[in-house]
């Protein structure tokens, strides 16, 4: 079998070679101040300390934190800024018209963060200047220049970024760059060309960035795009092959509106494809990147929301081969289907059971259940046509692997029996309770046979504190693990997680199909699925599979050995 093909790491090259034609590319990360402006996104101090130091140990050249002034969180963070090794870089605007650099006060807020690096927005779309801020085009250019310069009067490395650049430069280049030679001539070390609006195209952006890096050679270039043509990325790397050198953008692609170009998709393809990992090098030592899908991850949780699982390089799919063809090559060659290894940026490759798949995505799937069967097994074929039966049924295997593993286990009859489900019932009542408040609540009462013995438990669907209504499948949940018998002290410890409901299918057909995930307090997570017309029905028998693959993956025995 052969594997992935090595990035271009430079422990792989002689070291002469590769700094000889190897040139740095900057990377900016913006998470802490961009990322802040996606709707529904609001850090913490210590959510901020977090990130910038997993930003830091990741090899990120420099980490906006924050505008400092704007908010009580951004100056908090500066106040407690852990030391780092990437440049610290507080986020302002330059000056307003009609006072000093040294006497505007939203600038002095920001410069008191006394930060290493500073990095001033200002306009360069003539519109701009005079629609947003009602000043003439000198008085903007002034304010600029002399913002830039009082920075680097103040030993700080001044950063330039370009509001709105490449639709001002479209409408007016020799103003844009006037802009751009007016933060030169303050002494910016970076002038950062900005895609404010996000509408700017790919092609545009490189041409555009080929001619201002012709007009002003002596210029450090970077670049800063928006998502809103889903196309942030695509411009990031127009810009670099066009001359820009230093990357703006954030984890997850967080960000005003559509968000920011995404350093986790970018970095990847600078460290692993040859194309850019021989002509550049970066902060982000190869090794460094397989902590990329757990930084990702991190991010979301801390941010409660649900990773992309099709997010390149660090989704949960990525790596994920559904296809029977694919599958089937993938056990032979991983490279038949993937473009890198999913090591190399900490991620795993999954081959899921569905009705796309075939023999080869079965034996691996089996293999990964511990379930020894061999090749020519005629069980397979049969179990094969089982799992597309009911996938035609509405059930979605590739999405519930312990589900598929009982299913699988029942066909090859290799089930413990633990117990067996009698009757269930649930009763849902909208009454007044003893403070006279209109509540909701559900009973539901489970009878199962443990050994022979038949055994009766019932459950409500008030939070035993709060005494908030938690639904019917929640008391249901309740009283069917209330009391397994001597089961009982295996699933003490689970807990669900996650509830999802779909409809399959259509109109008299149709079809609820539920996903349920479970957790245990030694933090394995499972998930499991049920089919029915019924929600009720479809939400037990994922309880049901939810308990039974706790206790088979607890390795527990069961009445028949
Ligand atoms: C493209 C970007 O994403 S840049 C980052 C944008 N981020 C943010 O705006 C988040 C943080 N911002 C804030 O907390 C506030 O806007 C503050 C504290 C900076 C300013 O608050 P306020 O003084 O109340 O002003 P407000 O937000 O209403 O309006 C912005 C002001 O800045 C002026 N301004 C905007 N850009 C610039 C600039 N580059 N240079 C100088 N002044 C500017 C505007 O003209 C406006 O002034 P006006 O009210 O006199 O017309
Ligand atoms: C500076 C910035 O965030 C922008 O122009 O989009």
């Amino acid at each position: 079998m052969t594997t992935h093909t090595a990035p271009a790491a430079p422990s792989a090259q002689p070291k002469e070679a590769a700094a000889a034609v190897r040139e740095r590319l900057w990377l900016y990360d913006t998470t802490l101040r961009d990322g802040q402006q996606t709707q529904g996104v609001d850090f913490s101090v210590d959510d901020k300390i977090r990130i910038a130091r997993a930003l830091d140990a990741l090899g990120i050249d420099f980490i906006e934190g924050g505008w400092p002034g704007a908010n009580p969180t951004d100056s908090d963070f500066f106040a407690q800024a852990p030391a780092t090794r990437a440049r610290f870089t507080a986020f302002g605007m330059t000056k307003r018209a009609g006072r000093s650099a040294a006497n505007d006060e939203v600038l002095a807020e920001v410069v008191n963060a006394g930060t290493q690096a500073v990095c001033l927005v200002g306009k360069s779309h003539d519109f701009h200047v005079e629609a947003a801020l009602g000043i003439t085009l000198e008085e903007n250019l002034g304010n600029i220049r002399e913002s830039i310069a009082h920075l680097a009067g103040l030993g700080r490395e001044a950063l330039f970024d370009a509001e709105h650049f490449f639709d001002g430069y479209k409408a007016n280049p020799a103003y844009a760059l006037e802009a751009l030679r007016a933060a030169l001539e303050g002494g910016a070390g970076w002038v950062v060309l900005c895609d404010t609006n996000g509408g700017t195209l790919p092609a545009e952006i490189g041409e555009i960035t080929a001619a201002v890096a012709a007009r002003l050679p002596e210029a450090r270039l970077g670049i800063h795009t928006h998502n809103d043509t889903e196309q942030a990325v695509a411009g990031t790397f127009a810009a670099v092959e066009a001359g820009a050198r230093q990357i703006q953008g954030t984890l997850n692609g967080l960000g005003e509106r559509c968000g920011n170009a995404n350093l986790c998709s970018i970095i990847p393809s600078l460290v692993l494809k040859p194309r850019y990992a021989e002509r550049f090098e970066t902060g982000v030592a190869p090794e460094k990147l397989a902590d990329l899908r757990r930084l990702s991850v991190t991010l979301d949780e801390m941010l409660n929301r649900q990773p992309d699982p099709h997010a390149p390089y660090v989704g949960a799919a990525a790596f994920a081969h559904k296809a029977g063809l694919h599958a089937s090559a993938i056990l032979k060659d991983p490279t038949t289907y993937e473009h890198v290894a999913p090591e190399a940026v900490g991620n795993a490759r999954v081959v899921p059971m569905s009705n796309q798949a075939g023999r080869a995505n079965l034996m691996r799937r089996l293999e990964e259940a511990g379930i020894a069967v061999e090749r020519d097994d005629p069980r397979l074929g049969t179990l094969l046509m089982e799992v597309k039966t009911r996938e035609d049924q509405g059930f979605a295997y590739d999405q519930a692997d312990a589900s598929f593993e009982l299913l699988a286990r029942r066909h090859l009859g290799l089930m413990p029996r633990f117990f067996e489900v009698d009757r269930y019932r649930v009763s849902v009542e909208r009454r007044f309770d003893a403070q006279g408040r209109w509540v909701t609540a559900s009973e539901a009462v489970v009878v199962v046979h443990v050994d022979g013995e038949r055994m009766i438990s019932a459950s409500e669907s008030l939070d035993p504190v709060s005494r908030e209504d938690q639904g019917p499948v929640n008391a249901l949940s309740r009283a069917l693990i209330k009391d397994l018998g001597r089961y009982q002290e295996h699933i003490e410890d689970m807990r669900l997680v996650d509830f999802k409901v779909r409809i399959h299918g259509q109109g008299t057909e149709a079809v609820t199909r539920v996903l349920l995930e479970s957790r245990d307090a030694a933090g394995r997570h499972w998930t499991t699925l049920g089919v029915s017309a019924n929600i009720v029905d479809a939400s037990f028998q994922a309880l049901e599979d939810a308990v039974l693959a706790k206790l088979v993956r607890a390795g527990v025995r069961g009445s028949n050995g």
